[in-house]
């Protein structure tokens, strides 16, 4: 089971998105376990906080660096401590791991001996860090966003209050890793910085930290963090509640507060004005992640735009841009290979220049031939009109981006057939929809489209991506 699953299970069953930390701090050890061997007393302590809180938590986060401090026995009582919380309860180990070239090895230590189901890394050393981390199918990482040490406020504010750097990591590390691999870790007593965050990321997972320092304002940080189910955020148990021995009333009743507002806040979205068809809010589309990264990459554009044609659509769809985000460009791949690998063809084409990549992906991923029709005959050289090698009589699928009216892609297709070459199908990414596919027919070809713009704006309006001005403009276009 993924991890996501794992915790969403955890969340409805225990009805909680409390977590505790399970960190065997000698300074924070309640008196009553000290007149014992150190390790001794930090066991029982620890044994005692998870008897007391695994029917109310969705989460467990032992710290790794309160393990090491104390040296090898540490480590065993790391060990002992993963083994005792119960197999159901997802583990998030707090390692905060960004040593490169370590990351690989740590990745499989954690995840397949020392079974943790998810990580927290630090961002600066980036996406090849993070990498090793996300091949795990099953685990997740908690990318750290932000932290409430003042000490850090130099970092993460930089440049400027508007643009800063903790917003940048947001946004960055949303492209390494689907909402189903990455989760964000956000350390903060100001509830606006968790409005931001949440602003920018709408469909992560948020696991706070630091929000009881200074008295804490909860309704506030759940307000600006909950999503609109009542989920998405994950929330410490206080420090000093894990050294109660009355830990089980307490955190019952920190639960009770906090299911509240989350019951306050599905109700609040239950009774919107604006009306949505219930199948958004129930089944999500399957490629609802992948659109929201396609926007949050500016793939997706809004505005008035001039089309070939001399019309004025009020979006552009900028799909050159997935070459850079090898992560994005791999799913939308996959989202082309789901119809391409379906049809019998002897070779793809790619239309230049937009679409020769993902043919290139494709046709190395089908293992099947390429060609493509050039836009224009160069006055030198071989002067082909196809590059690549062909035989005439076979028959080729041809690849492009987005279909307005379909014309660039049908001189395309047109250009492989004056060669000799059979044209049935063509295999987009988004159709524009307003019966361009039924051009295509009447023009003997087949079309086919990961997505059509419909559902795309029906995701990103879901998401909070566009507002309500925005879908209606959007969906009477
Ligand atoms: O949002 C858009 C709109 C158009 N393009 C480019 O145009 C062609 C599709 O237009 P047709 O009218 O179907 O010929 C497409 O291949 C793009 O090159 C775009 O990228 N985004």
């Amino acid at each position: 089971m993924i991890f996501f699953d794992k915790l969403h299970q955890n969340i409805s069953q225990n009805q909680s998105l409390l977590f505790v930390g399970l960190d065997p701090n000698p300074e924070m050890m309640p008196g009553r376990y000290s007149s014992q061997d150190i390790i001794d007393g930090l066991w029982d302590w620890l044994q005692f906080i998870i008897a007391e809180t695994a029917d109310f938590v969705c989460a467990y986060k032992p710290t790794l660096g309160f393990y090491e401090a104390l040296g090898v026995p540490g480590l065993e009582l790391l060990q002992k401590t993963l083994a005792a919380i119960p197999s159901h309860i997802p583990i998030i180990l707090d390692a905060k791991h960004s040593d490169l070239n370590t990351s690989t090895i740590f990745a499989k230590t954690v995840f397949t001996q020392w079974g943790v189901d998810a990580i927290t890394l630090s961002p600066y050393t980036g996406q090849d860090h993070v990498a090793p981390f996300l091949v795990y199918p099953d685990k997740a990482v908690f990318i750290l966003c932000s932290t409430s040490n003042p000490g850090a406020e130099a970092l993460q504010q930089y440049p400027t209050r508007e643009s800063p750097l903790y917003l940048q990591v947001v946004q960055e590390s949303k492209n390494w890793g689907t909402p189903e691999q990455l989760g964000l870790e956000v350390g903060t007593t100001n509830a606006e910085v968790l409005a931001r965050i949440r602003q920018v990321a709408p469909e992560r997972m948020i696991m706070v930290r630091s929000i009881w320092a200074e008295g804490g304002n909860l309704n506030r940080i759940l307000e600006v963090g909950l999503n609109t189910d009542g989920n998405g955020l994950l929330i410490p148990v206080p420090q000093d509640m894990l050294a109660s021995a009355n830990l089980s009333k307490e955190i019952q009743s920190l639960r009770a507060e906090i299911n509240q507002v989350r019951d306050i806040t599905v109700r609040d979205v239950a009774s919107c004005s604006v009306w949505l068809p219930d199948v958004f809010t129930v089944k999500q589309h399957p490629l609802h992640d992948l659109i929201l990264q396609l926007y949050d990459i500016d793939c997706i554009m809004f505005g008035n735009f001039v089309q070939a044609s001399g019309a004025v659509f009020p979006y552009y769809i900028d799909l050159r841009k997935i070459i850079s985000n090898p992560q994005v460009f791999n799913q939308v791949l996959s989202g082309y290979e789901n119809i391409v690998k379906n049809l019998t063809f002897d070779r793809l084409a790619g239309i230049p220049y937009g679409s020769l990549p993902t043919a290139t992906g494709l046709a190395l991923r089908l293992n099947c031939p390429m060609i493509f029709p050039r836009k224009e005959v160069k006055a030198h050289g071989t002067r082909r009109l196809i590059e690549g090698n062909f035989r005439t009589g076979e028959v080729v699928v041809v690849v492009d981006d987005i279909l307005i009216s379909g014309k660039s892609v049908m001189e395309g297709a047109d250009k492989l057939k004056s060669a000799g070459l059979n044209v049935h199908d063509i295999v987009v990414f988004i159709d524009h929809e307003q019966g361009v596919k039924d051009k295509l027919q009447a023009n003997g070809y087949r079309g086919h489209a990961v997505l059509t713009i419909s559902e795309i704006t029906s995701v990103l309006h879901q998401a909070g991506r566009i507002n309500d001005e925005q879908f209606l403009a959007l969906t009477a276009e």
